[in-house]
Order: structure tokens, then sequence, then C-alpha cells
């Protein structure tokens, strides 16, 4: 048996991780932490799920890895900054293995590699990411590193700069520009998560989209990375990628 904690347990994603651990056969909830309980109620468990908030998540992560609890992170609002603050507990503290990932969707997986080998074979290509307007951040996690991946795959194919006249422009209608791609950010009542990802070039566009219905979609990705985290080869583990075989 798995012993997991839940940083985040009443949250929208943590409340349906307590669901999927309770319901496994081989995991088994030893406490579900919320703001204003004791962390110290997850003392015990082998991993910790953690879906709280940007605002709160390296804090959390600093006590489990001080405490060697493997972390199996969906929380979003990771930059290069974060990362290195990672490594650098990590570094210090031995025993306990992190793996964040950005969306644990394994279509959203798939449709973020789609994306990345789709890149060099285009000019333009810009992002489309709607969700819930009860999402704290934007643009989504998945949509940055969307972006990250298809401008690595530009740079990697030695892309032109992606054609665009735009001399005049109400402020933000271009969107926000990650890693030189254009993100788009829409937060819809009614919509879950969504992600789409244009690309165009001479006489041609392709558009690759994905969306969750609804949460339970992320479940087998969190259990996959329960499951995993305590032997992956790293000790910092970005994206789900790798326990799919896809990079
Ligand atoms: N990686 C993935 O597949 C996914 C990631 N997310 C991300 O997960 C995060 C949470 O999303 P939701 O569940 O929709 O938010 P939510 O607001 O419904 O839930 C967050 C919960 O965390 C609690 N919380 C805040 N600070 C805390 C702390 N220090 N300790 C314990 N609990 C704390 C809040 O009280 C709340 O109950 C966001 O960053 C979101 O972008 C969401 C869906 C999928
Ligand atoms: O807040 C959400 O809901 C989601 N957050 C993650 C993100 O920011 O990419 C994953 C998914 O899009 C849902």
């Amino acid at each position: 048996m798995i012993k997991v904690g839940v940083f985040g347990a009443q949250g929208r994603m943590g409340s349906e991780v307590v669901k999927a651990v309770e319901g496994a056969a081989d995991t088994e909830l030893v406490a579900g932490v919320d703001t204003a309980e004791e962390r110290e109620a997850v003392r015990g468990a082998d991993v910790v799920v953690d879906f709280t908030h940007p605002d709160a998540v390296m804090d959390n992560l600093r006590w489990l890895i001080e405490n060697r609890v493997h972390a199996v992170v969906g929380t979003t609002g990771f930059d290069d900054a974060r990362l290195a603050r990672v490594r650098e507990l990590l570094a210090a503290n031995p025993g306990a293995n992190v793996l964040i990932a950005p969306n644990f969707g394994i279509a959203a997986v798939l449709m973020m590699s789609f994306a990345a080998k789709a890149a060099p074979y285009f000019e333009s290509a810009e992002i489309i990411e709607l969700h819930h307007p009860n999402k704290a951040d934007a643009p989504s996690g998945t949509a940055s590193r969307t972006a990250e991946l298809v401008a690595a795959a530009r740079e990697r194919a030695g892309s032109a700069p992606m054609p665009d006249a735009t001399t005049a422009e109400v402020p933000g209608a271009r969107g926000a520009e990650v890693a030189g791609v254009r993100v788009h950010a829409l937060r819809i009542t009614g919509m879950i998560a969504h992600q789409e990802v244009v690309f165009g070039t001479h006489g041609e566009t392709l558009r690759i989209r994905h969306d969750s219905m609804n949460r339970e979609s992320f479940m087998p990705g969190v259990l996959l990375g329960v499951r995993r985290v305590a032997d992956l080869p790293d000790r910092l583990t970005l994206g789900l990628e790798p326990l799919l075989g896809l990079d």
C-alpha cells in the first residue's frame, strides 16, 4: 500500500484526488489537509499530492522535502526561479523525489507532445487556452509549458521569426508572449480546461485541441505519479512525459 497525503484536499482538484486515492486498490489516504490545518497530519505518508495555490506551493514543497516525503505537484506557477529553488532544497535534503506536472491529463500531455512535433513545419503558432473563471493564474501552466515546448522545437529546427505585421495594438489584443509564442487566455463559465494550439503555413492550418470534460480525467495521471515518484531516476521530474515514455 502507498500511503498518500493530499494538500488542498477541500479544493476542486484535491477533493477529486482524495476520492481517487480512497478508491484505488494500492493507495491509502493518510490525511487531507487544507488551509488552516496542520501539515503534520500527513506525517507517515510516503507521497503527498499538492493541488493548492501558486502562493502556497513553494512552502508546502519545502516542508515535504525537508521531511523526506515524495511530492506529486499539480499546482501551477513554476518559473525558472522557483524550479532553481526546488533543486536547491533537494540538493540540501536527501530522501524525497519531486514530480511537478502542469497537466496530469494523459491526452493533454499527448497534445503538448504533438504540438512540439508539429512546430517546425509551420510559420505561425499561437495558443488559445480556455478555463473556468475561478482559475487564479493566467496563462495556464499547460499553455506556458506548451509555448516553451513549441519555442524549443522551433529553435532546434532553426525556424524563422513568426510573421506579424501588427504595429497598432490595444494592449493585450495579441495575447501574452511566452517564450516568444502568443498565448490567449479565456475564462468562461461552464468550461473546465481546454486548449487549442493553432499552426499555419501557406494554404494550410493545423489545430490541435484538447478538452478536459471533468476533473476525474486528471486522476489516472495523478495516480501514475503517486505510484512512480519514489522510483524516478531524477530527484526532480518535470511533466508526466517520462512516465509515459514520451521524452
Ligand atoms: N496539473 C494539473 O493537471 C492540474 C493543475 N491544476 C492546478 O491546481 C491548482 C489548484 O486548482 P483547483 O483545485 O482548481 O483550486 P481550488 O481553489 O479549488 O483548490 C485549492 C485548495 O487549496 C487550498 N489551499 C490553499 N493554500 C493551501 C495550503 N497552504 N495548504 C493546504 N491547502 C491550501 C484552498 O483552500 C483550496 O481548497 C491550481 O494551480 C491549478 O492550476 C488544476 C487542475 C489540473
Ligand atoms: O486551474 C485549472 O483548472 C487547471 N490548471 C492547470 C493549468 O494551469 O494548466 C491544468 C489544467 O489546465 C486545469
